[in-house]
């Protein structure tokens, strides 16, 4: 992934999604990388332009082990819009994220077209508890407090139901660095943002976990009441890392959110550059996949290359009003009936990377049965099998 200077830091970032969409740009918590929104991503793919950074000190971004408030946080992210010169964008944020992106929005009102804050706080007591927690740390590393912090962040249940969900965190947790770490946690014991809430002129969401011990319903409330645009919604069964125990829920109150706040005309992308097709195309089938394709053109087969890229990826693909798990899903209907393995098998991993689960295939190609009939279900079957082996057991 590409490293890039923000507000002097060098700060690791991924960028994705059709070239034409909005950019929505996501701030990870305390303790996390841009990897938590590993869940969530797959909902907006081929919507919205998926911006994920590393908050400084964490993932792969630079530690810089000096003091800072988390304005300075809420420059990076300003810093790296600039950085890959993107006007305006959707900002959301989880806990630390959500405070960067209160940070943001109230410093510069006029770059964030929409603002979501998940299980996040303004103010957030005591400073010398997070002065005790830092201290810790810097002491004994992130995994002296990794246990503590995951009964935090999940309900009780969730991570003996959900260990493959759970295990990334746990990871990105230990795997922080604990200077990183703590800057984050100073800042956070200094920070009171409720006098510049009502800075934010942004329409904004505010998602709170019901059952959050960190950042409860109470903390959210008090950001609504500070803003002027703002809603809340409370989600059940969830605690502090919302988006990961609960990707769906979240997914369809972020996107409904989005959708109404686009910021960009609905309307089809009409003819579009090589280049932006390309990108789609890498970005759902595989950069492997397109480069092999690419290069195995000859002369002959090369205008045809062409075309595909332009068209299918640039023109179809690169049209926002259909998410690609949408368009997946399509796609592999109409394989199936048309009877088209190759192009099925082409397409059954990109579906999973563009959030299509391995029930919902099952689903799928049951239903296949009702429409295109059972011997092309049954076909699609042993196809999917094929292609995903021991992973569909
Ligand atoms: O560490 C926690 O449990 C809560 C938290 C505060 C800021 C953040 O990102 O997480």
């Amino acid at each position: 992934m590409p490293q890039i200077e923000a507000n002097g830091t060098l700060l690791n970032y991924e960028l994705s999604g059709p070239s034409g969409a909005p950019v929505v740009v996501f701030s990870n918590s305390l303790g996390t990388s841009l990897a938590m929104w590993d869940p969530l991503v797959p909902y907006l793919r081929g919507r919205y332009r998926v911006l994920r950074y590393d908050t400084r000190g964490h993932g792969a971004s630079q530690v810089r082990d000096t003091q800072i408030e988390v304005a300075d946080l809420a420059e990076d992210l300003i810093g790296l819009l600039d950085a890959l010169a993107i006007p305006r964008a959707h900002v959301v944020g989880l806990s630390l994220g959500g405070m960067t992106g209160q940070a943001a929005a109230s410093r510069h009102p006029d770059r964030v077209i929409s603002l979501t804050l998940m299980a996040t706080a303004a103010f957030m007591p005591s400073e010398a508890s997070w002065n005790e927690r830092a201290a810790l740390v810097r002491e004994k590393g992130t995994a002296a407090i990794v246990e503590a912090t995951m009964t935090r962040w999940f309900t009780p249940d969730f991570p003996a139901k959900s260990p493959d969900a759970v295990a990334p965190v746990h990871a990105q947790f230990t795997g922080t660095d604990s200077a990183g770490y703590a800057v984050c946690c100073n800042a956070i014991g200094r920070m009171d943002l409720r006098p510049v809430l009502d800075r934010i002129t942004a329409p904004t969401l505010v998602i709170a976990g019901r059952d959050d011990p960190a950042t409860p319903p109470a903390m959210a409330q008090e950001i609504c009441d500070g803003i002027r645009h703002a809603e809340l919604v409370v989600l059940p069964n969830a605690a502090h890392l919302l988006s990961v125990e609960q990707p769906a829920a979240t997914a369809a109150h972020l996107l409904g959110f989005l959708d109404r706040h686009r910021g960009a005309p609905e309307t089809a992308t009409g003819a579009v550059a090589f280049e932006t097709g390309l990108t789609n195309r890498k970005s759902v089938l595989g950069e492997a996949h397109v480069e092999r394709s690419l290069a195995a053109a000859s002369d002959f087969a090369g205008p045809w290359q062409d075309f595909i890229t332009r068209t299918a990826w640039g023109e179809v693909w690169g049209d926002p009003r259909i998410p690609w798990k949408t368009r997946s899903f399509v796609t592999l209907a109409m394989m199936v009936a048309l009877g088209r393995e190759e192009e099925f098998k082409l397409h059954v991993r990109p579906a999973l990377r563009n959030g299509v689960t391995v029930a919902e295939l099952q689903a799928l190609l049951i239903q296949t049965a009702i429409y295109a009939g059972v011997p092309a279900a049954n076909g699609a079957f042993r196809w999917a099998r094929d292609v995903l082996g021991d992973e569909i057991a």
